[in-house]
């Protein structure tokens, strides 16, 4: 067999991606995805439309390559994480839409949990700081407002997961209810040093152990899609949250080692090994994917604004046109003009976990120019990335050596540049962006044998370009000193509003 099929379920996109045995891209399909806000701060995913595009474009795939589903030896699903939904086992019909990571509507809730003293035993044993991020308290929400909900779910008439749950479900017609340790590890609901769901978390959030999947590594022969789906049954070997899948994707499969997706947001990860750590920064601690028999753990900033800001800057200020023009205007200004930009558009998360946080930009002069907002701007993503490397460093207690990139915002010479002085180590870029996709594969191709084992997958990952640090330590200190005035002066900024 020749191929393994990665499916990546994004937030704004349903991918399918077709890999061959060198790890090489040999088709690509996409749909994007309808964004439902039925009010401020909610944000909800038809999840029969999740499931509807994502096989078209598995099946597109297939059809454009002209490939047979027996050329497949495995499936892999990545996703995005913690989006949570809630559906009839004997209809498989969803009892709502799909409540998205983003969507904030249980922030009251997470409140309450925080003034109760519940975050120490939280952090604890989910390595979660208690936010309405997580899907725990967006289930919870689900089984109180859906009439009828805690009843059926009472009497086990419903089942819970997050997407890649209801991928599997569907992709097994009904047969596998299952998730992998990286998705269940954004539940809140789930303890990492037993690597089970906990009792005392499903009671602290009244949630019945009944609508809860099984749970497996990541890379794991799950069972096989339903026959009539691609003509042939294909096994459903992998399966990771999508920031895990690109840790693992970016062969960061040893202690120290990080990367950082810079999409909508960012999300940077380090593999921290064998012990899972409680974070002293407001860092979160998950699972790092493997296929070794012992579990490994990595620690997570998660920054919600990042390549956001530079839509913000098109769609918002119309200052560019397409996103990729805003290198050339930030490049057109030798630097910012001491103007700085903190992107808190949806508050701020790690480390500093502020949802009152709002953007600011400050230093501006009559002299100021949408190139010097547009450099501020990319440089408030890189600023971002520092901080939290920063406080894995302190909680890791290591430098990292150089950091690995990916994601749509990472082909920006100049960020990744200027990510590579405020880090003062090397950036590097892969050949192959679409690191998601590639861990995917790598964790289903993995579970079948079709690569025999991590060196093999590991000698596939190459880089495209270094980016060496060249900005004195001093220029370093000094910005990053006015930077961390700018944040202090985003923070709070909605509590003194409302
Ligand atoms: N050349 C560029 N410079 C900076 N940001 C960019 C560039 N090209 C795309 N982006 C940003 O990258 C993001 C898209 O990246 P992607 O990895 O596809 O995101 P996601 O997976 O979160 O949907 C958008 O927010 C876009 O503004
Ligand atoms: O779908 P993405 O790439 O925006 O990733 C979303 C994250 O998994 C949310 O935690």
């Amino acid at each position: 067999m020749k191929y393994i099929l990665a499916l990546d379920q994004g937030t704004t996109s349903s991918r399918a991606i077709l890999f061959d045995r060198e790890g090489q891209i040999q088709g690509m399909a996409s749909q994007e995805l309808n964004q439902i806000y039925p009010k401020s701060g909610w944000v909800e995913h038809d999840a029969m439309e999740i499931w509807n595009s994502q096989l078209d474009v598995a099946r597109e795939v297939l059809r454009e390559k002209q490939i047979e589903a027996t050329d497949i030896a495995a499936i892999g699903i990545t996703n995005q994480r913690e989006t949570t939904v809630l559906w009839d086992r004997k209809t498989g019909q969803p009892l709502h839409n799909a409540i998205v990571w983003q969507d904030r509507r249980t922030a009251g809730f997470c409140d309450y949990l925080r003034q109760q003293g519940h975050a120490g035993l939280i952090a604890k044993k989910t390595g979660l700081v208690i936010d309405a991020y997580f899907s725990g308290t967006k289930l919870r929400w689900l089984l109180d407002n859906v009439p009828e909900a805690r009843k059926r779910a009472d009497r086990g008439e419903l089942a819970f997961g997050t997407i890649d749950s209801w991928l599997l479900w569907n992709l097994s017609d009904g047969r596998l209810h299952i998730t992998d340790f990286s998705n269940a590890a954004r539940t809140m609901l789930f303890n990492l040093e037993t690597l089970a769901w906990d009792d005392e978390l499903l009671g602290l959030l009244d949630i019945p152990a009944s609508v809860l999947p099984e749970v497996h590594p990541s890379s794991f022969v799950f069972g096989e899609s339903a026959s009539d789906l691609f003509g042939h049954p294909v096994p459903l070997a992998g399966c990771a949250g999508d920031q895990h899948a690109a840790l693992f994707g970016q062969n960061c499969t040893r202690h120290g080692m990080a990367k950082n997706t810079y999409g909508t947001g960012c999300f940077v990860l380090m593999n921290i090994g064998n012990e899972p750590i409680v974070s002293k920064c407001k860092l979160l601690t998950t699972i790092a994917c493997s296929n070794r028999d012992q579990p490994e753990f990595a620690l997570e900033g998660s920054i919600f604004t990042a390549g956001s800001a530079v839509q913000w800057l098109r769609d918002g200020l119309g200052i560019i046109e397409a996103s990729g023009e805003v290198q050339s205007l930030a490049a057109s200004v030798p630097d910012s003009g001491d103007c700085y930009l903190v992107p808190a558009f949806a508050g701020l998360g790690a480390p500093h976990w502020d949802p009152y946080a709002r953007g600011v930009i400050v230093g501006i002069s009559g002299g100021t120019t949408a190139a010097h907002v547009a450099r501020a701007t990319l440089e408030s993503i890189a600023f971002q990335v520092a901080d939290v490397l920063d406080a894995m460093c302190t909680d890791g207690g290591m430098a990292v050596k150089e950091l690995r990139v990916d994601g749509g915002a990472s082909v920006n010479d100049l960020l990744m540049q200027f990510q590579a002085d405020l880090l003062q180590v090397p950036v590097v870029r892969p050949r192959v962006v679409e690191t998601t996709s590639l861990g995917a594969a790598f964790l289903a191709g993995l579970a079948v044998g079709f690569w025999n084992g991590i060196d093999e997958v590991e000698r596939i990952w190459q880089s495209e370009r270094t980016f060496e640090p060249v900005m004195s330590q001093a220029e370093v200190g000094e910005r990053r000193g006015r930077w961390q005035e700018a944040v202090q002066r985003s923070m709070g900024w909605q509590k003194h509003e409302s």
